[in-house]
């Protein structure tokens, strides 16, 4: 996957602006940055649910962008996705939310898609869990649900966003351990976006930190901790300022305070 010279705006301010980024097949990429640098807007471009003002978004050889609405579909169905919250089916069971995506994208028969689904939460522990609603999981094993559905369809490549936000430490173990194992028992790409600098230097074989519309820094686990640069240093050290501003732009203080339009 390769993103080229890539512009996105909204409302005139830009996102990106000569975004470039590489994502190896077959590696686990983690995709970091602060808050507001972009990160889920990225993952929507990539599955081509924004379009890009300028450049290129290329997967598997196409250009995101300049697909047919058919062809992407087609595409999208190569790519799994895992959301911050999970997002599962509340009134659908276990068995059943991972089962969806089979039942709406395919025509495979129902015992080729029974035993597809144990495999797929084999796989994820919770092949015993299969008749439990979403409102009876714990938070991990909510998400872990949520990555079997991620695979269901075999994907080349699965995008998370913030996978181990709000997860207790065991959890979010269990979490990095499964997205790295699947990763590799499976021949996939991985892109997970996160702010979680230990957990992604466990994880990933490649980062990229965005800010400021374009990366800012990439390198190895091993070359982000060592670097000297000083955006690096804010961010995986955890400093709340730095060369990123703590602050949104904004008029001065004091401006603000004392300017008669108090909206
Ligand atoms: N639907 C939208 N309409 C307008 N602006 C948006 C919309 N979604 C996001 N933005 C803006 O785009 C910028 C990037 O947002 P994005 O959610 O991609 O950031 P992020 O890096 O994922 O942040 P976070 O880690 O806080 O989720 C933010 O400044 C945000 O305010």
């Amino acid at each position: 996957m390769t993103v080229r010279d890539l512009a996105f705006y909204r409302d005139d301010r830009p996102i990106f602006e000569g975004l470039n980024l590489t994502v190896a097949k077959g590696a686990v990429t983690a995709i970091m940055g602060g808050s507001g640098a972009g990160k889920t807007t990225l993952l929507s471009l990539i599955g081509g649910r924004l379009l890009p003002a300028r450049g290129t978004v290329t997967v598997a050889g196409e250009v995101v962008g300049a697909l047919s609405r058919k062809a992407l579909f087609a595409l999208r169905r190569r790519m799994g996705m895992l959301f911050q919250s999970s997002a599962l089916l509340t009134d659908l069971d276990v068995y059943e939310n991972v089962a969806f995506p089979m039942r709406e994208h395919t025509r495979l028969s129902e015992t080729l898609i029974h035993d597809l689904v144990l495999m797929k939460l084999e796989m994820v522990g919770l092949r015993g869990a299969r008749r439990l609603f979403p409102a009876e999981l714990s938070g991990g094993m909510s998400r872990r649900v949520a990555l079997a559905r991620a695979i269901a369809l075999d994907p080349m490549m699965v995008m998370y966003d913030e996978p181990f936000t709000g997860l207790d430490p065991i959890s979010m173990g269990v979490i990095v351990k499964l997205i790295r194992e699947l990763n590799d028992a499976l021949g996939m790409t991985s892109i997970i976006v996160t702010h979680d600098v230990v957990e992604a230097c466990t994880i990933a074989d490649y980062i990229y930190l965005l800010g400021k519309g374009r990366v800012i820094a990439e390198g190895t686990p091993a070359d982000m901790k060592t670097t000297d640069a000083p955006e690096v240093r804010q961010f995986m050290g955890g400093l709340p300022d730095g060369p990123v501003a703590f602050h949104y732009p904004a008029p001065r203080y004091l401006d603000d305070l004392l300017m008669a339009d108090r909206s």
